[in-house]
């Protein structure tokens, strides 16, 4: 049964506006949403653990619906977001003889939506994608918004492309099998959104945290405030040519620490790094005297109450010096002429983009960090 249904609208132009639906038991009525798409046939891309406990709800609905179905499932983890997990899902497509007219859907975390997201692209030069995330994080914020990729043994997300879904069905019964550990991840994502530029949310977090944590109601509206405040972003800057840098905060230093703890999950989760990202730019933020220490103190206050790691001395096996951090930046997407971009704050919910940042401050920043 579904109960009720929140609809986030995305209106971009060139007929690529779409719909955001949140709410509990999606995945049972998830075939005639998808056929009202007009395919023949549906490739469920997913990974392993969401395949074996959704999988067969998903393919039926589509079945159910008249639609022809395949079923692809990649390892779990940030691993398979890589050339030959690219290679798995490609190749799945074209054997399941997926046409131009039919559809991809990605069934899982950001991992799945990335991945199956960018062979979507790719596939015949595009096929239409539908995003049904199962994580909190991919609900919040990676399902939303058209960015798919893989990562390289380079850095974070070097390969990928603009491609928006044309529907994202988030069930967020689903989150009731995702593991603590992963929920906490994806909170960092809702916190970030706080922290860019909405500090009445961010209080609300801060007060609401426990009922997110427990789902309910409170949980429903953390998904969706991060989803109008992600589709309003999109709309006004979907290639990120300005505004959408802000969702970005924290993630040079996120991705950096991805990049030098190998992906591994037993490391370090997507979600994890951001947490300490964002507690690094507030931190760094505060040394360049633009945010008061306060508010730096309160966003890792919140994070740590959160369950989720500050500091760099909490990443198990080490983050890797100062200069291999450094190095590792170089390759963010936001570097220009060779100089770092990274996004900044003058308090809660005052971010703002910061080009030309110089090497030595971060270099200096980042010893003291390691020095504890
Ligand atoms: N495209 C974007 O805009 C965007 C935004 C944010 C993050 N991302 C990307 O998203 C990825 C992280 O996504 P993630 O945190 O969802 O990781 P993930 O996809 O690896 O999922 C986390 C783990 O939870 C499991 N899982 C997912 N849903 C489940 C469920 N309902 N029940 C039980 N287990 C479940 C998965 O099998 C996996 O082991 C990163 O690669 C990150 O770069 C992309
Ligand atoms: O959608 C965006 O734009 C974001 O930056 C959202 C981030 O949370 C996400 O991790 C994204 O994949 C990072 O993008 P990238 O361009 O820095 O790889
Ligand atoms: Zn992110």
């Amino acid at each position: 049964m579904t109960a009720q249904i929140e609809t986030v609208h995305v209106p971009l132009d060139g007929g690529r506006a779409y719909d955001i639906l949140v709410g509990r038991g999606l995945l049972a009525g998830i075939g005639a949403r998808v056929a009202a798409l007009k395919a023949r046939a549906v490739a469920v891309v997913s990974d392993e653990t969401v395949a074996a406990e959704y999988g067969a709800t998903v393919t039926d609905a589509l079945a159910e619906a008249g639609l022809r179905t395949a079923l692809i499932a990649v390892t779990p983890g940030e691993g398979s977001k890589s050339y030959a997990g690219f290679a798995q899902v490609c190749d799945g497509l074209i054997g399941h003889r997926i046409e131009r007219g039919d559809l991809v859907l990605a069934l899982g975390g950001g991992v799945v939506g990335d991945l199956a997201g960018f062979a979507a692209a790719s596939l015949r030069r595009g096929v239409r994608f539908v995003q049904a995330p199962t994580s909190l994080l991919a609900q919040v914020d990676s399902s939303v918004g058209g960015k798919t990729g893989i990562n390289s043994p380079h850095g974070k997300n070097l390969v990928g492309a603009f491609h928006q879904p044309s529907l994202v069905i988030a069930d967020t019964a689903t989150l009731d099998t995702l593991p603590l550990r992963e929920l906490r991840a994806g909170y960092a994502e809702v916190a970030k959104y706080g922290l860019i530029d909405d500090p009445e949310f961010f209080a609300w977090c801060e007060a609401n945290l426990a009922e997110i944590y427990a789902g309910g109601p409170a949980r429903e509206t953390a998904v969706a405030s991060c989803c109008r405040a992600k589709a309003g972003v999109v709309v006004r800057d979907e290639r990120e040519d300005g505004e959408r840098a802000l969702l970005n905060l924290g993630h040079t230093f996120a991705h950096a620490l991805e990049r030098l703890t190998g992906y591994q999950a037993a490391r370090l989760v997507h979600g994890e790094a951001v947490a300490i990202g964002l507690c690094l730019a507030f931190r760094f933020s505060a040394r360049l005297g633009l945010c008061p220490g306060q508010d730096a103190g309160r966003v890792a206050n919140h994070l740590a109450l959160a369950g989720l790691p500050t500091r760099l001395d909490q990443v198990p096996g080490g983050s890797g010096d100062a200069d291999q951090l450094l190095d590792a930046m170089r390759q963010d997407k936001k570097v220009r002429d060779g100089a770092l971009t990274f996004i900044l704050a003058r308090g809660i919910g005052k971010s703002f983009i910061a080009p030309g940042i110089e090497a030595g401050a971060v270099r200096e920043f980042l010893v003291d960090e390691l020095r504890g």
